[in-house]
């Protein structure tokens, strides 16, 4: 790849602090107009759609010659009916200005945003090279101005084998409780706020400042805690997307005594790959399919870092089976001395559903 994608939107020109930087005004100045809710009732916005696109013309650039594969969240349905189009000319103008700033010379037509985001729509699958893209992962904490990332993954032959994870809201040291919440509108745009997470499989996991293309990577690992009693577990903020009761659960038979720590989006990975946090788990409803864009970018990052992602069975997750992961009850991930112990908790406290009778 010639350039990285998330830099587009990431410059030091454009994002030197304290001024706010593009993702940044988009999520301050977020207006009614330009967010809707989803079939599936889950909120999508500007931002989300103009991520999508901007990756995808960032991708296909990068390698004209081949035929791109992305399995991506987003589609063009609701933009392309009549009721849309003035979200659609929202983000195709956020578009413009984002490359205009960056100096490139491209600007885009409506119609063509409508193709690129379309791009998206490949099922992936166990053969051949696929990029997942969540544009705007934890669009509800991005509404809420809370923590979300943008995460790029991609899959060679059925394995992810890189991920990435601009995470503009993250501080880089240490986090506090209120940066789930509160604090991250408070903190955001200051210095030293705004994480990047990449990984090579084989090549480990690495951090480093979002808005700083001068600043060199750092090689992150996972927290070598092994006794619970020291841990803290990671989950959602929104108990929609995960069951706080179950996890509560789970963390009180391992002999967890501190309180989670709640974070929109895959930064939580990335905590856990920085060693901020020790466990993260996910439980969601029974029926709900968790999707490979939730996850590929952020389980490339904790392996490389030395941690260990399965279901709540303990089986490794599999991104060769196409846009959706199948699970067992949910998501655990912990350094490889906790995961044995958290998934022995898990089958205690939320045992798996009997299987169906013949
Ligand atoms: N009912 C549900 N149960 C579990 N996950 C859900 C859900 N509804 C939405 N999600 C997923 O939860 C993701 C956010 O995860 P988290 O809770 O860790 O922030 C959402 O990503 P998007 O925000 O990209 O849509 C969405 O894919
Ligand atoms: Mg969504
Ligand atoms: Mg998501
Ligand atoms: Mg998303």
């Amino acid at each position: 790849m010639g350039r990285t994608p998330l830099r587009v939107w990431a410059t030091p020109t454009l994002h030197a602090p304290p001024r706010a930087a593009p993702p940044q005004v988009v999520q301050r100045q977020l207006s009614s107009e330009e967010r809707v809710d989803k079939k599936d009732d889950s909120p999508v916005t500007v931002a989300d759609y103009g991520a999508q696109a901007i990756v995808a013309w960032s991708l296909q650039r990068s390698d004209p010659s081949s035929r791109l594969s992305m399995v991506a969240e987003e589609d063009s349905a609701e933009l392309s009916s009549p009721a849309g189009r003035p979200m659609l000319e929202r983000i195709t103008q956020l578009i413009n200005s984002v490359l205009a700033d960056a100096g490139e010379a491209a600007q885009l037509s409506p119609e063509e945003v409508l193709g690129l985001i379309d791009l998206g729509g490949s099922q992936g699958g166990p053969t051949g090279r696929h990029w997942v893209l969540d544009p705007i992962d934890g669009t509800r904490g991005f509404v809420g101005m809370r923590q979300y990332s943008v995460c790029l993954g991609m899959i060679q032959d059925g394995e992810v084998v890189l991920g990435v994870l601009g995470c503009p809201n993250l501080p880089q040291g240490s986090v506090a409780d209120d940066d789930g919440g509160d604090g991250a509108a408070a903190r955001c745009g200051q210095e030293g706020v705004g994480c990047l997470f990449s990984a090579h499989r084989g090549a480990g996991a690495f951090a480093t400042p979002l808005w700083d293309d001068a600043a060199a990577p750092v090689r992150i690992v996972v927290a070598d805690v092994a006794d619970p009693g020291g841990a803290r577990f990671m989950e959602s903020v929104e108990s929609r997307h995960s069951s706080h009761s179950t996890t509560a659960a789970v963390a009180r038979e391992l002999g967890v005594t501190l309180p989670p720590l709640r974070m929109d989006s895959q930064v939580k990975y990335g905590l856990l790959s920085r060693g901020c946090a020790s466990i993260f788990m996910r439980f969601p409803p029974p029926s709900y399919r968790e999707k490979i864009w939730d996850h590929a970018a952020g389980f490339v990052i904790v392996e490389e870092a030395g941690g260990r992602v399965t279901d709540a069975g303990g089986v490794r997750l599999d991104f060769s089976r196409g846009r959706y992961l199948q699970l067992d009850r949910g998501i655990i991930a912990a350094p490889p001395a906790l995961h044995d112990q958290l998934v022995a908790a898990a089958a205690k406290v939320a045992p798996p559903a009997p299987a169906a009778a013949p």
